[in-house]
């Protein structure tokens, strides 16, 4: 598990040959009538042949067998998947959700995918227009089970690490780490303890580094520290075969093949998965007053296709200096036409001193008041305004997004996590109005 290797880059052509099988890749071609080591060629293809560019991506597989070689796709138990918005009538309210629970491994075993449990989504997968949050919840390794998944996905570990096999190669992805896995790549994942994580699925779109404007050419989260992995594959046929489960128009179905889905002994292209370490943000903020919006935090961003407007960002809040004079620092009272579903990796959240919990989340959908608790406004109105670290040790973090997200059956009625008090926490908030005073006062 150690000593894996990794490319550094965003969005680059790379080229990538298991060091067992030098030459592997043909040279100044993609489809040799006969390939090197008697490989087979395949094409991913991200965009649309016809894709400015710009926004082309592609890889070239060179492979034992091609993927297509499989049984059949059948339906299979959807356990907590669903991409129906209309489950349970809309919830207006704030939500907040204690940490979800994770499946103990001595009473039930479950993987990567029976563990995934969607929370919340809005929009339509057949017209590659939304996206879906979803929970995954396991204790077991994936094994001989590899996912298909046909839409583009971040994944947030909040507990546990995971040892991600893709097409593409290795990945180790810890807590504080997240990882991209783009759409129709197959991957598996082993996992080591009771694992805990967020995923933000998108459809139709891919993520990229936000534009940074003024900010300049670096800043945020820079290029060259997200990571690919390199080529490496197994010949290896088990037996009952591998199971492919395919995550097909927001349903599950799964196939059998006799060889591993990881047989590819080469690669070159600009689609690929990746992961990036939240630690490298370089984090731009407020060095004078006024509290600055938190895009300022967005790592990565899907956009749609109206300027400015993103499916979904990924929003981080990290450690820093909070310096600002004169000013309410934490997060100020908004409605926002974007919906902020919010999780925490670990730590504690600026706004919120009570029960927003690590693997716990919250949702203020479209248009729906809130802001810092009770606790958190009096405290923040009252202190002395020296510089101060902010969130030292912690790591908060929004999937937010232009769709107004409706939550599943699982999220509002059967994962027992929801928080009915959260209401609660905005009830102490007072009235601090001092119409008879010419000077206006703090609060007291
Ligand atoms: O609601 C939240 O806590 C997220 C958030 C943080 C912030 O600093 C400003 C706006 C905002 O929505
Ligand atoms: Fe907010």
């Amino acid at each position: 598990m150690c000593g894996l290797c990794y490319i550094p880059g965003f969005g680059n052509e790379c080229a990538s040959e298991d060091p067992r099988c030098p030459g592997a890749l043909p040279e100044g071609q993609n489809n040799p009538q006969v390939c090197p080591y008697n490989l087979y060629a395949e094409q991913l293809s991200g965009s649309a042949f016809t894709c400015p560019r710009s926004t082309n991506k592609r890889s070239w597989l060179y492979r034992i067998l091609p993927s297509v070689c499989h049984k059949p796709f059948e339906s299979i138990d959807q356990g907590h998947v669903t991409h129906n918005w209309d489950e349970v009538d809309p919830d207006p309210n704030q939500l907040r959700w204690k940490p979800f629970e994770i499946p103990k491994a001595s009473q039930k075993k479950v993987d990567f995918v029976s563990g995934l449990h969607t929370l919340c989504g809005a929009g339509d997968i057949r017209s590659n227009n939304g996206l879906a949050i979803h929970i995954f919840l396991c204790n077991t390794s994936m094994g001989n089970r590899v996912v298909h998944w046909a839409l583009s996905f971040l994944l947030v570990p909040q507990k546990g690490k995971l040892l991600i096999y893709t097409e593409f190669g290795k990945m180790l992805v810890q807590p504080n780490e997240i990882c991209v896995i783009q759409r129709g790549m197959r991957f598996s994942i082993d996992v080591f303890e009771e694992t805990r994580g967020y995923i933000l699925e998108v459809y139709g779109v891919h993520f990229e580094l936000p534009d940074l404007g003024p900010i300049g050419a670096n800043g945020l989260a820079n290029p060259r520290d997200f990571l690919i992995p390199v080529a490496w594959y197994e010949d290896r046929q088990v037996p009952g075969g591998y199971t492919v489960i395919n995550k097909y128009q927001g349903k599950l179905f799964a196939a059998k093949q006799n060889v591993s889905p990881f047989n590819v002994v080469a690669w070159h292209g600009n689609y690929t998965p990746y992961k990036y370490n939240l630690e490298n943000f370089m984090v731009i903020n407020s060095v004078a007053f006024d509290h600055a919006d938190p895009s300022i935090f967005t790592v990565l961003t899907a956009k749609s296709v109206r300027p400015g407007v993103a499916v979904a960002d990924f929003v981080i809040f990290p450690p820093r200096w909070g310096v600002a004079d004169k000013t309410f620092r934490p997060p100020y009272y908004h409605r926002n036409c974007m919906s902020e579903f919010m999780g925490l990796i670990k730590g504690h959240y600026e706004a919120k001193q009570g029960e927003f919990l690590p693997g716990g989340g919250s949702l203020h959908s479209s248009m729906t008041p809130h802001g810092p608790d009770a606790d958190c406004f009096e405290k923040a109105s009252k202190a002395k305004l020296a510089p101060e670290r902010i969130a030292d040790g912690t790591m908060a973090f929004m999937f937010e997004s232009s769709l107004s997200m409706a939550v599943t059956k699982w999220g509002l009625k059967s994962s027992s996590c929801l928080d009915e008090n959260y209401y609660k926490c905005w009830e102490p908030l007072k009235s601090h109005f001092t119409p008879d005073s010419r000077k206006p006062a703090g609060p007291n």
